[in-house]
This record gives C-alpha cells, structure tokens and sequence, in this order.
C-alpha cells in the first residue's frame, strides 16, 4: 500500500528491513527513490532527530559514484526518513551468502570501489564507522568490471554515528597522560563487532583508519568465506581484534596477502589510506585475473554450552549471568545484538551493536573464544563440530543470538550487552518541533 513521507514523497513497497529500519521503493519528484524510514522509537528520539538534521548537509554533500547518494531528509509527524538513490541490484552479504567465497578478482575489484568512496568521504571529512558487506549494495544495472563484478557502492553513512549517543560523563584522573587525565567510566562502541579496529575496542575515537581496517577485513572474508576475528561472545570478537595477529590464507598471492596484513594492522597509522588502497588493489587486479576463489574450509563452530539452570537470574550473580550468557552463545561468524532492542531485520542477520568498551583487564582475560586458522581443504580442526550449510548455521545464528540476548535482558546486567542500557530511544523532550526539510 501506497504511503506519502512529507509532502514529496510516496513509498511504494518494502524493498528489505535493518535494525534502524525500513527500506521502501519509492517515487519523488525526480523519480525512483530508495527511502529508508527510521524506526519509529528511533525518530522519536528527539536528540537523534535534532542530530539528524544537523548532519543533512554533509549527508547531501557526499556524491561519489561509488557512494549511495542521499537527496533528501525527512522529518515529518512520527517519520524519519532517508531519501536515497535507488540501487537496483542486491547487497554484497547475499551474493557472498550465495556464493560462499568470490574469486580475488572480483573481491579485490568490489573492494577497491568502495575504498574510492571511502576515499572521498574521508575527503569530505565523513567516517563511515559501519563497513561490512551489509553496507556495500551492488549496481546490477551497472557495467560488468573485472572478474565480473558489478559497480559496489557503499551505504548507510552516517547512521552509526546518528545513533551513536555521545557520554557526557568523562571524569580526569590526575596522571593519566597528555591532556590531564584519561577517559574512565562506560563508553559504548557502535559498530558491527567483526569489522571494529582495535583502537575502537580501545576506547579511542573513531577516525578514518578504522574504515580502512573494516573494509579490509570485508576483503578477507570475501576471499576466506569468514571474517578473520569473527566467531562467538561479541565480547571474544573484541578481544580478538586488540590481541590476536590475523591466520595467512592458505593460497593468497603474496602481494594481496600484505596488503591485506598492512590495512588489519593493530596501530591505525600503519595502516594505508583509502585513496593508496584503492590504487594498490587496482594495480593488482591484471595479476588476479582468472584465479579461481581461494580452497579453504571454513573453521568449524563449536556447539553451545548449556545454560545451567537459573544460573542467568540469581540475586548477586552478575559475573556468573554473564558467564551464563557467554556460554548459552555458540560460536558465530557475525555476533552481535540488534541496535534497538528489539530490532529484526528481514534476514535476521546481525547488525549493528552498541556495547560497552571492555576495560585492560577484560580485554586481557577471559576465555572466550580462540584463534580461527584458516584450514586447508579436508584438514579438521581438533573438537570441532561437523561442517553446516550457510543457511543452517544462520538458522542457528538466529535461535542462539535469540536466546542469548533473552538471557542478557532476564539477568538485567549491563555487561557487553549494554544496547537497552545505553542506546535506547530516550523520552520526547519538549520544546523539539519537526518539520519537512526539503532539498
Ligand atoms: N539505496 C538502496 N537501493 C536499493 N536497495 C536498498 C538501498 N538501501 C538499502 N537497500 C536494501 O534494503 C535492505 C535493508 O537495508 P538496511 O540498510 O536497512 O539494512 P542492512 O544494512 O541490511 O542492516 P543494518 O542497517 O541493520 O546494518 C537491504 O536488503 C538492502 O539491500
């Protein structure tokens, strides 16, 4: 059914579901638009709405054709929406959901186009904060590239940090470094836990660096099948990234391999920037041609530990309600908690989460989760559980990421699972008026 959002507007038909919200088909002025309709707890939130506003010129500025152009921001009655250029093509998670692992040519060439509109996005001064194959939507319409690979361009700017609420309660302790103290107290990290660079598990601000490293690790898992931190607790995945060096891909060519290994590194200033990355991926891509997708087996997942009865609820029990949790999760490739409370998006994968920023001792300790080596064909890995289809592991993704974030909410911790804690919508706040914000 046909529904008008402001006054230039109308959306037609759902074209797929996020933890934010709704994509529709839709019709302007101009013609076809893509409309992403906030969810409404969200556009409640005055503070993000006000925010949402003051982010529209740099959202509007952005105009790369390697970049979802954004035409428009709505703020209309209960509505919040995101006027978008229609894609029409589908999104870099279901071809590599479809295909399991791409040929490195058509990986290297997907990932070299959205490093140019990283690249000029970072010119403009804009972090994306989201990278992952989720964001990245493919132009079916669009010429064929190397290895066959449509255009890819990348999505969703800015939302991460719209919905990223900022912490006002940063004390000073005395010595703790340049600028008279250090950040104490709960910060939250916003982001999807597979592709979040050290230095946000750290706690320190998100620069352009962290991009280069998200997207580098799309361009692993596009090779590998899987994300070279990923697998269990969202708290181990953290973990991972701040401890753990990257496991080599058994038959990647050497010069893809370190560029690989130079944008995962732990330091951002090691890393290479968005523009040098996507001239160095073009330069390999004749030397690619050809070469079939890489034979590597996935890392097995674990099975899940039981969850002792009312381990997750008992008075005074928040170390072992969150030991309960990190048990009743099995080990996933992509683990996290929906953005919102609540959120379900059309294909139930796991998006974005907010979390608390674990401390040293946290980080250090703990023992959730270990190292994935990638595997050769046939080799199996000690304890591990047989090989599942991609469709029956989501499904279990789904049951056990249900059943864990269940868990956190009945044992009312804030622990990792700090989403409700910290992100929810926050209360109307007089005094906010909204209005249509025409181009
Ligand atoms: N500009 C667009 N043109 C065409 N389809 C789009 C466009 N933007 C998003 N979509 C489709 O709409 C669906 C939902 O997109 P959305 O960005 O809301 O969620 P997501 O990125 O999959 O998840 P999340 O936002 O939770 O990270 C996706 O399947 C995507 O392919």
């Amino acid at each position: 059914m046909a529904r008008k959002i402001g006054s230039r507007y109308t959306a037609h038909q759902v074209l797929g579901r996020g933890s934010a919200g709704t994509v529709w088909l839709g019709e302007g002025p101009e013609g076809p638009v893509a409309i992403k309709l906030l969810r409404e707890d969200l556009a409640s939130d005055q503070e993000l709405v006000g925010r949402f506003v003051q982010e529209r010129a740099a959202l509007l500025g952005l105009d790369h054709p390697h970049v979802v152009g954004v035409r428009d921001l709505v703020v209309d009655g209960n509505d919040l929406a995101l006027v978008m250029d229609l894609v029409r093509g589908t999104d870099l998670r279901t071809r590599l959901d479809r295909e399991r692992r791409l040929a490195p040519e058509a990986a290297v060439a997907i990932v070299a186009d959205v490093a140019e509109g990283l690249a000029a996005a970072h010119a403009a001064g804009i972090v994306h904060r989201d990278v992952k194959p989720e964001n990245v939507l493919l132009d079916m319409q669009g010429p064929l590239g190397p290895g066959g690979a449509h255009p890819a361009l990348l999505t969703d700017f800015g939302i991460a940090r719209l919905v990223d609420v900022p912490r006002p309660a940063r004390e000073r302790q005395p010595g703790g470094g340049p600028g008279g103290g250090r950040t104490v107290g709960p910060r939250s990290v916003i982001g999807t836990p597979d592709y979040l660079a050290p230095e946000i598990v750290e706690g320190l601000p998100p620069r352009a660096s962290v991009d280069v490293y998200a997207l580098a690790t799309v361009l692993y898992e596009l090779l590998a099948g899987f994300t070279p931190f990923g697998g269990g607790h969202p708290g181990a995945v953290l973990r991972r990234h701040v401890t753990e060096t990257v496991a080599p891909l058994p038959g990647i060519p050497d010069e893809l391999w370190q560029l690989l290994v130079q944008c995962l590194a732990k330091g951002p200033a090691s890393r290479l920037r968005a523009p040098e990355l996507a001239a160095r991926l073009r330069e390999l891509l004749p030397g690619l041609a050809g070469l079939p997708p890489l034979d590597i087996d996935e890392p097995e997942e674990d099975e899940p530990v039981a969850v002792p009865d009312g381990a997750a609820v008992r008075e005074g029990a928040v170390e072992s309600a969150r030991g309960a949790v990190d048990a009743a999760v099995p080990v996933r490739r992509r683990g996290a908690v929906p953005l919102v409370p609540g959120a379900v998006s059309d294909s139930s994968r796991e998006t974005h989460t907010s979390m608390r920023v674990p401390s040293p001792a946290e980080l250090a300790g703990g023992a959730h989760g270990t190292a994935r080596t990638p595997r050769a064909p046939g080799q199996r890995r000690a304890g591990s559980a047989r090989h599942r289809s991609p469709a029956e592991t989501r499904r279990r993704r789904i049951k056990f990421g249900a059943a864990a974030v269940a868990l956190a909410t009945a044992a009312g911790i804030g622990g990792w699972f700090a989403a409700s804690d910290h992100d929810g919508p926050a209360p109307d706040r007089p005094g906010v008026h909204r209005e249509d914000t025409p181009r």
